[in-house]
């Protein structure tokens, strides 16, 4: 028997490559870096990035002494939290003279800092980040709510992170409902104060991130009542805890929510007020004011107030992208080094790589992962816009960029999700270990369905967007194929990339379609429209998931059209992206068309395999940030797996003294 060694002490780790990837790599046919420029941006972003990486991953004081998962609750907030923050703190440090910083050190000295943000802390925490909801919602709230004066003040502090802030608007009771929230801000003009109030156990807050026992501040949103009047919710900047002693002050009650289904470095909360006044200029002006009398200034529309949330939606599309990256390298690496079964009789295992169901589980995701980096680019681009106009005035692509985000959102996290699962069992039981990255990657991308507006109902909101289109032609640029005759009318099956992009647009108008005529069905038998809406909700969802679909479908097929790819990388997105389409189209099409897709598909799952274990190593993503034994660039999975397993406190010892000693002895010593 060759007993275990660990692997980690011998030299010949950093030597080893599984010949099995190694055979792959030396086949790669094109410029894996050209693929890391694109997903990076451009080449010195890449080059900033990696440096950053070896920067965070070179310090031992950011390293995990045990794994998390073997902390308690209180001990995983601790060690994730001091990580956190000796991350801003070194971030701030001057980089030292080597030559392997270059890129950081000239940065500094032309007086850019370094980030910051949630992006470099995603290298070392890989369970949230209590500092998340600072950097994602606080500081975009201030920047997007307030007025340029409380922008001045508040600002500053909140970059040096003199404060720290959560975004508190979800209550016990109420999440999606946004005109029920009960807490209550009522301005009182005698002392120019708003008086914070808590009136209900289900108007408690509940959820906000970093609020348990991080933040010592809030954007809090609350019905704004002045002069005996409800204008509805507005966001307030609110102190919670003494800046000195980090206790709550008078009337604030505050605390965390306990254990969640993933994300357990972050400590999410819950937040009662009793009659807390708070000084009039900590309403967030820019949209709407309070003036010193109470009388009320309305905003240009009651949506505005909506703004940080369009933010956070937009952010989560390239956070999606960056967690499929991820679940897809760890499970096509292991699907490379992995044998099992016997393809051809008599022969030896194969790589499970080889198996179509296997490649089936794998390259819908590989491919989605370069859809949703697409379309991130995109509503990021119509995010700045929009708030460019809005800033002078002009709101006219406000519900384009809601519609638009609300879609790309509800698609990239549910696909996501979806996706991690698929990819998990791709590994078999090795992909149920937590050292596998699966579960860490699977909490990630299953709040996300719910946070920042639950699916469903953003899908409604997409759907309410579309019937509005269908009906008056009011909607922006990405509904135009829905006005009037724009839709193109081709019947024959055409399997170009515009031809896919043709049927998408067709199937989606179907399904809208479909929807206007219940609608239209229940009305006539006398149904209101509130409760005709109820009842055509199912055929409402398919339409606006069909549309999310051809909203990023396009994307990806413009991207893959743009003029700067060199041959080799074109044509792997090429493959990539029609790929993905076919996929998706599968679920749509009718037996006819189905044929002539299937055969396209299963010749593509051949083409794919030959490039991507080289696609998801273009990647580019550290072993240390990666997380997983089963996908490490070097392909030890079994080693790699024992070594993790040796970690486990069970293994300290060849017996586990007391328990046995307590329990199993006298239990097996016992007579019935
Ligand atoms: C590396 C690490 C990366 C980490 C990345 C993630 C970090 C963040 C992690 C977690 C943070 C989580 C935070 C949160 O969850 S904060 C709480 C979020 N909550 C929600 O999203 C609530 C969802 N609900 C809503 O948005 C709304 O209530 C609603 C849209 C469902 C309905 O709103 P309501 O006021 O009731 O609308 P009406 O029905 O009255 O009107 C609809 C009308 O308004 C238009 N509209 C609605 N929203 C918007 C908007 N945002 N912008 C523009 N227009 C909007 C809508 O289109 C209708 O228009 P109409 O048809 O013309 O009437
Ligand atoms: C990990 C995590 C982090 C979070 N962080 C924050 C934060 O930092 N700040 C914050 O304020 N909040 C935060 N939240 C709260 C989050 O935004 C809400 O949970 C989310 O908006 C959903 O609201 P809800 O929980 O009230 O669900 P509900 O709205 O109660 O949904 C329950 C069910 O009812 C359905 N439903 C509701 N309304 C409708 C409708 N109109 N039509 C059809 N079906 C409907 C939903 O689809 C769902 O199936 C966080 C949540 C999670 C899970």
């Amino acid at each position: 028997m060759i007993k275990y060694k660990q692997f980690t002490d011998t030299m010949a780790a950093s030597f080893y490559e599984n010949p099995d990837l190694k055979r792959e790599r030396q086949s790669c046919n094109f410029d894996k870096d050209e693929i890391t420029n694109l997903i990076d941006g451009n080449v010195e972003k890449t080059k900033y990035r990696r440096e950053l990486v070896e920067y965070i991953l070179s310090d031992p004081s950011l390293k995990d002494p045990i794994p998390v998962e073997y902390l308690s609750h209180e001990e995983k907030y601790a060690a994730e939290l001091k990580k956190a923050c000796l991350l801003v703190q070194k971030m701030r440090e001057p980089v030292p003279k080597e030559a392997k910083f270059e890129t950081l050190r000239k940065r500094q000295e032309n007086g850019k800092p370094l980030d910051i943000g949630v992006g470099p802390s995603s290298v070392i925490l890989k369970e949230g980040n209590a500092l998340g909801l600072h950097f994602v919602m606080f500081i975009p709230a201030i920047i997007g709510q307030g007025s340029t004066e409380q922008q001045n003040k508040w600002l500053p502090r909140a970059l040096n992170l003199e404060i720290i802030g959560t975004y508190a608007q979800t209550e016990l009771g109420h999440g999606t409902f946004l005109r029920g929230l009960e807490t209550k801000a009522t301005y009182d003009p005698d002392t120019k104060e708003f008086i914070l109030e808590t009136p209900s156990l289900s108007a408690y807050k509940w959820w906000p991130g970093g609020l348990g026992k991080t933040s010592n501040y809030a954007v809090v949103m609350a019905q704004l009542y002045t002069k005996g009047k409800c204008e509805g919710i507005h966001p307030f900047l609110v102190q919670l805890r003494d800046e000195t002693t980090h206790e709550p002050l008078p009337g604030i009650f505050v605390g965390e929510i306990g254990p969640k289904l993933g994300l357990n470095s972050n400590d999410n909360g819950y937040l009662g007020f009793d009659r807390v006044r708070i000084p009039r200029d900590q309403l967030l002006m820019k949209h709407s004011q309070v003036l010193e009398d109470g009388t009320y200034v309305k905003p240009k529309s009651t949506k505005l107030g909506y703004a940080t949330m369009v933010y956070v939606r937009v952010f989560i599309v390239q956070d999606m992208a960056q967690v499929l990256r991820k679940a897809v390298t760890i499970a096509t690496r292991y699907s490379c080094v992995r044998h099992q079964s016997e393809l051809k009789p008599g022969e030896p295992e194969p790589q499970i790589l080889d198996y179509k169901a296997q490649q089936n589980k794998l390259f819908p995701a590989l491919a989605a992962s370069f859809a949703f980096h697409f379309a991130a680019e995109k509503v990021w681009n119509l995010y700045h816009l929009a708030t460019e106009n809005i800033g002078k005035g002009d709101l006219q692509m406000l519900p384009d960029l809601h519609g638009m985000s609300c879609a790309m959102k509800a698609l990239s996290t549910s696909e996501t999700a979806k996706f991690v699962e698929t990819l998990r069992q791709s590994c078999g039981g090795h992909g149920y270990m937590v050292s596998s990255g699966f579960p860490r990657l699977y909490g990630i991308a299953t709040a996300s369905e719910t946070y920042e507006g639950e699916n469903t109902v953003l899908w409604l909101q997409v759907a309410r967007y579309l019937i509005k289109t269908r009906m008056d032609g009011s909607g922006g640029q990405s509904v135009a194929y829905l006005i009037g005759s724009n839709l193109p009318d081709n019947k024959a099956v055409d399997l170009s990339l515009d031809g896919i992009i043709n049927l998408f647009q067709r199937v989606a108008a179907g399904y809208v379609d479909l929807a206007m005529k219940e609608l239209a069905e229940h009305g006539r038998q006398g149904m209101a429209p509130y409760d005709a809406w109820n009842h055509s909700a199912v055929q409402l969802i398919k339409a606006a998931q069909a549309h999310a679909r051809y909203l990023v479908a396009d994307c990806f097929v413009r991207s893959v059209k743009e003029d700067k790819l060199s041959g080799p990388v074109r044509s792997i997105l090429n493959e990539l992206c029609e790929f993905l389409l076919i996929y998706w189209l599968f679920a749509e099409l009718k037996t006819e068309h189905l044929s002539q897709l299937q055969a396209k598909y299963m010749e593509l799952l051949s083409i794919i395999r030959g490039y991507a274990v080289n696609v998801v190593d273009s990647f580019d993503i550290r072993d240390e940030a990666l997380g997983s034994v089963l996908g490490c660039w070097d392909g030890n999975a079994y080693q790699r797996l024992f070594d993790e397993a040796l970690k486990s406190p069970l293994n300290r010892n060849a017996v586990h003294r007391e328990s046995f000693e307590k329990y199993l002895k006298p239990l097996m010593k016992s007579k019935l």
